[in-house]
């Protein structure tokens, strides 16, 4: 694949905190419409590699390249714009708003919350946010409260109100943390259906949800990687059974 067709380059990624390197000359690719996973021990550096794309952390060197933009030198508001999307661990939804109201006030027109819900409702939102519901197993609960929702529901309305503002990336973080089976199975299948838009890149430590959603696997250790490929090859690779899977 030509370097120009990658959605995500990140070259030579590092950063230092009070000189020590949580991300160490880190370099990986990202195809559009693919699942990666990145996995690996506690400390690895994980976070703060969606941090630095994210623009949450200022990397110390190195590059990030997203569909022709460098990263690096962009603002978080920027990086949004261009299209990342990220969700973070624990789960952030309004609880006082309805279903529908969260996935309404997710809607990229620059509302504010209250702003939001003054306005008259379009069309065109009415339908982004019925099919997103639809997408999410949450088109009967639009009128819920969504303080009422259980955990994994809560989970997918906000990965919801991510996908309303259409990012080209999506960047989630142990998405299925609390979730019953049924619900990482569910998850599973509502990645898959996710990547016939948008990229997605995953942290998770759960080996079977991993196996279930990944086209490849980078595993870290001590902010570089250590082990790069399908979920077979990197299950394999002594390394990584050494300083992850064996533990
Ligand atoms: N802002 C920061 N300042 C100082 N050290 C930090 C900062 N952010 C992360 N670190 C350190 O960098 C290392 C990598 O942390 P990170 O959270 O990225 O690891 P991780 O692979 O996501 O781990 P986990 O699986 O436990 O979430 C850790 O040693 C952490 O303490």
């Amino acid at each position: 694949m030509n370097k120009d067709d990658f959605l995500l380059s990140v070259e030579g990624l590092t950063v230092s905190f009070d000189g020590f390197k949580a991300v160490d000359d880190l370099s990986f690719y990202l195809e559009p419409q693919e699942i990666r996973v990145i996995i690996g021990p506690n400390g690895a550096g994980k976070t703060t590699v969606l941090d630095l794309i994210c623009g949450k952390t200022r990397a110390t060197a190195g590059s990030i390249r997203f569909r022709g933009k460098e990263l690096t030198k962009m603002k978080e508001h920027q990086i949004v714009h261009a299209g990342v999307g990220r969700k973070f661990q624990n789960p952030s939804v309004f609880e006082d708003l309805t279903v529908f109201e969260n996935l309404e006030v997710s809607y990229p027109m620059g509302h504010t919350v209250m702003g939001s819900l003054a306005f008259k409702r379009d069309a065109a939102v009415i339908e982004a946010v019925e099919s997103v519901a639809h997408t999410i197993f949450l088109q009967d609960l639009l009128a819920e409260p969504a303080g009422l929702l259980s955990h994994g529901q809560k989970q997918w309305l906000e990965i919801g109100m991510l996908l309303i503002q259409k990012p080209a990336l999506l960047m989630l973080d142990e998405p299925v943390a609390g979730m019953s089976v049924a619900e990482r199975k569910k998850t599973a299948d509502l990645l898959r259906v996710i990547t016939r838009d948008h990229t997605v890149l995953v942290i998770e430590h759960d080996m079977q949800f991993v196996g279930d959603i990944a086209d490849r696997v980078t595993v870290m250790h001590q902010g570089k990687v250590l082990s790069e490929g399908s979920i077979d090859h990197v299950k394999n690779d002594p390394r990584v059974i050494e300083v992850y899977l064996g533990h």
